[in-house]
């Protein structure tokens, strides 16, 4: 059979933020090849799938990644030899037991996912489909709305900018992924203006938003709102915006410390402050609004917030399906972030997409703050209708590799596309 995996390969290349990360290539009995790359976050929950490091070498300023290449060539690559490059499940269980632990800490989750998606990419290039019709089958047709991150903060910006990690940029009045993206480019060069005109940095963080040092958090969406409506936009109407505060980062003590604000809040409180923003501004979306060690009191967070918003867990949950259905039981929170390598398999993301949405979650998938120009996650949306992705900025290359892959996915749909819209962020009220 022409689509038996043959050979697999890996090599070590850089990522965006210039650190080493493992990049794959699994070749197949017909000749026919895939390559992928594995992204990095720094913000990383702690139940994520571990990121095997080589020991204490610093190369490239960075961890380096070579036992996770001897792992792929050495143990991986000789057991999947000769399986059929379609059957994903065996192949990624096959990995899991290759594997042995519970958090895929042996091989690595960088070599692991490497292999799973270069297996996906190789599967539908001999399937002569594009990735997401392989993935998705023919009812994949729906664009993601795309959520641009043109502020960073937090560890991102070497907390040199706002507390919040992140604030975004969400174009949902759009009727078209096109559309949306010239809006968000729009948008984004509009901030950029207002920020000279205020004498605030133009500089950018690690998701190629701007970073300016700004006194409050409120200030962040003072500044949106006005870049929305300069670039001839209405906020709530055409665009809304989402925030990943990424709070686990700034929990200490028990309470929630604001550098800029100078200000420590206890949970109950921080839930108010999110209130208020919602009050006051467009907001549709808020993801890690408490930290991971914080369970209780998402409770609190999802009773007061989860009618209004989409309530995303990004640490807390760690795409993995065993605390996502934890967390659907507990009735928490409304909606889980989806990151390929924070579980490890094409597969168990696939899982723990498919087990949000049978639950009326949504499930918002996401790029890395570290990143390469693979554009898998482009892919990966459409397939699972998951109708809204991030990607950061609607600049730098390996941000935009996704946002531009999603514009030739919405060509070759030609008339058969349609684009998710405000819809994406509306959750049904549970009881
Ligand atoms: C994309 C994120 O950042 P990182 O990749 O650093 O976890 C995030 O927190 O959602
Ligand atoms: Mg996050």
């Amino acid at each position: 059979m022409d689509s038996l995996i043959e050979d697999i390969i890996a090599r070590e290349i850089l990522d965006s933020r210039g650190n080493p990360t493992v990049e794959v290539e699994v070749y197949l009995s017909n000749g026919q090849h895939a390559r992928t790359a594995v992204p990095s976050g720094a913000s990383t929950g702690s139940k994520e799938a571990v990121e095997l490091r080589d020991g204490d070498t610093l190369r490239f300023g960075g961890k380096g990644v070579r036992q996770v290449i001897q792992n792929i060539e050495e143990i991986i690559a000789p057991d999947l030899q000769d399986l059929d490059v379609r059957d994903q499940k065996s192949i990624d269980e096959t990995m899991i037991g290759l594997d042995g632990t519970d958090n895929k800490s042996k091989l690595g989750a960088n070599a692991i996912l490497g292999v799973s998606m270069a297996c996906a990419r190789a599967a539908a290039d001999y399937c002569d489909l594009p990735l997401y019709a392989y993935l998705g089958g023919p009812g994949a047709t729906r664009l993601p709305v795309p959520c641009f991150n043109v502020l960073n903060g937090g560890v991102h910006a070497h907390w040199q900018g706002a507390d919040f990690q992140e604030c975004m940029l969400v174009p949902y009045g759009a009727d078209s992924f096109r559309e949306s993206l010239r809006w968000g480019a729009e948008i984004y060069h509009a901030l950029q203006a207002l920020l000279l005109e205020k004498h605030l940095s133009v500089g950018v963080g690690d998701e190629g938003g701007f970073a300016p040092a700004v006194d409050s958090n409120h200030e962040s969406y003072d500044l949106l709102v006005e870049a929305i409506r300069r670039a001839g936009f209405e906020p709530g109407k055409d665009c809304g915006i989402a925030i990943d505060p990424a709070s686990s980062e700034f929990f200490k003590d028990g309470k929630y410390q604001l550098r800029t604000e100078n200000r420590a809040l206890s949970s109950a409180e921080m839930v108010d402050y999110y209130a208020e923003i919602v009050r006051n501004y467009p907001v549709v979306l808020l993801e890690d609004g408490l930290a991971e060690d914080d369970w209780e009191n998402w409770k609190l967070l999802n009773e007061k917030l989860g009618s209004s918003i989409e309530l995303v867990g990004d640490d807390i949950f760690c795409t993995n399906p065993k605390i996502i259905a934890q967390a659907i039981e507990d009735n928490i929170a409304n909606a889980t972030l989806i990151k390929l390598n924070q579980i490890g398999t094409v597969t168990e993301t696939i899982a723990a997409t498919r087990l949000a949405q049978f639950h009326g979650w949504g499930a918002f998938v996401s790029h890395r703050s570290g990143e390469t120009t693979d554009d898998f996650i482009a892919d990966l949306t459409v397939a699972l209708d998951t109708g809204h992705l991030k990607s950061g900025a609607p600049a730098r290359g390996e941000r935009v590799a996704k946002y531009n892959q999603l514009l030739r996915i919405e060509e070759e749909l030609g008339t058969a596309a349609s684009f998710a819209g405000k819809k994406a962020f509306v959750r049904p009220v549970r009881g």
